[in-house]
């Protein structure tokens, strides 16, 4: 006899798979940094990887299984079939084509959007159940395109949007306070500028200046002209700082990847585990804020086992809400000019 049968004695069946099970689909950079953050966090303890090319999916596949003892005995699994995605609870999508040069912004999405074409209606023919976590750039309307491929209800498509926007905007006002980032509460809600190349987007990420605050002291009780032109300190310099960190880190490295991968496990770990807390992440506006378009901006969601189950009533300035009018306007205007 066999000597894993002299040795075990079976009592009952396997189940088949786990009901935190991940999918990542794309293995680049940022694909690759989502899986090791989840899978060294402990968000997940069974991830398949998928994409198009088969060589790079085994390599990466093989170099993580070999960090198993590592990694709580997680299981990783990798194919071009996507049916090694099925039954997954979360499906993070970094796929998606690069601008190439002289490309349109609108080109590069219509590109994405017949790339998620392939991808989207796959993932949710085995997994009916998932909830879908977009990455990809632009992130707003590719998060649009994924919840019309997929026929989900919206509350189960989600974009990365804003989270990493907010973590790098509270990293940085914590520098300039000198304490610990997460003891510096502060939010930016709207359009996540992706850095091709195009001028700086400043216009489109809203930091929501009235709330920033530390142990509920609002920095604008202290002066109430911070974050505008007025204020002599500059924290405006912050919020830029927000979108030109992201073009600095590409000027040097190439691309980013491990802030998105830590930000994309936390909002896996709030689904998973159904903690019911908040994030910043790309939702469908309509219905808040005076917005009524099929878009999706950043908000403050509560993140469970549902997907979006709320989303925080924020009291915004006129200014603000105008800002996030213009980001749906515009949002609006690509998708229209969209092939689904
Ligand atoms: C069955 O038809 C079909 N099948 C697969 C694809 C497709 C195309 C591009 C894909 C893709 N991106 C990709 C692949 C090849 C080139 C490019 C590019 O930047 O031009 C981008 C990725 C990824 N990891 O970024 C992952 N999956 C893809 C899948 C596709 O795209 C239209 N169509």
């Amino acid at each position: 006899k066999r000597l894993s049968v002299q040795l075990l004695s079976p009592v009952t069946e396997r189940v088949p798979r786990s009901d935190s099970k991940v999918t990542v689909v794309g293995v680049g950079q940022v694909g690759m940094a989502c899986a090791f953050s989840l899978l060294s966090q402990n968000v997940t303890s069974d991830l398949a990887l998928v994409d198009m090319v088969e060589d790079k999916l085994k390599g990466e596949m093989m170099d993580l299984q070999h960090g198993s003892t590592f990694l709580k005995n997680a299981t990783v699994t990798a194919s071009t079939d996507y049916a090694a995605t099925a039954g997954s609870r979360i499906c993070i999508v970094t796929a998606g084509a690069r601008q190439k040069e002289g490309e349109s912004r609108l080109e590069l999405v219509q590109r994405n959007t017949d790339i998620f074409r392939a991808i989207i209606p796959q993932l949710v023919r085995h997994s009916p159940d998932t909830i879908l976590l977009v990455v990809s750039n632009p992130v707003d309307v590719l998060t649009y395109v994924a919840w019309k491929l997929s026929g989900l209800p919206h509350h189960r498509v989600i974009g990365s949007g804003t989270n990493l926007d907010s973590s790098r905007f509270r990293f940085l006002l914590s520098q300039r306070l000198g304490l610990a980032p997460t003891s510096v509460h502060g939010w930016i809600i709207g359009e996540h500028g992706d850095t091709s190349g195009e001028d700086e987007c400043h216009t489109l990420v809203v930091p929501v200046w009235s709330g920033v605050n530390v142990a509920g002291v609002r920095l604008r009780d202290i002066d109430p002209d911070i974050g505008s032109a007025a204020d002599h300190e500059k924290w405006s310099e912050v919020h830029h700082q927000v979108v030109s960190s992201a073009y600095e880190i590409i000027r040097l490295k190439g691309y980013t990847s491990w802030a998105i991968g830590l930000s994309v496990s936390a909002l896996c770990q709030s689904i998973i585990r159904n903690s019911h807390d908040v994030s910043a992440v790309s939702t469908l506006v309509r219905g808040h804020h005076g917005l009524d378009g099929e878009v999706f901006l950043s908000l403050p969601c509560i993140l469970g086992g549902g997907g979006v189950e709320q989303i925080v009533r924020l009291r915004l300035t006129e200014e603000e809400t105008d800002r996030l009018r213009q980001s749906a306007g515009t949002m609006a205007k690509v998708q229209e000019g969209l092939r689904l």
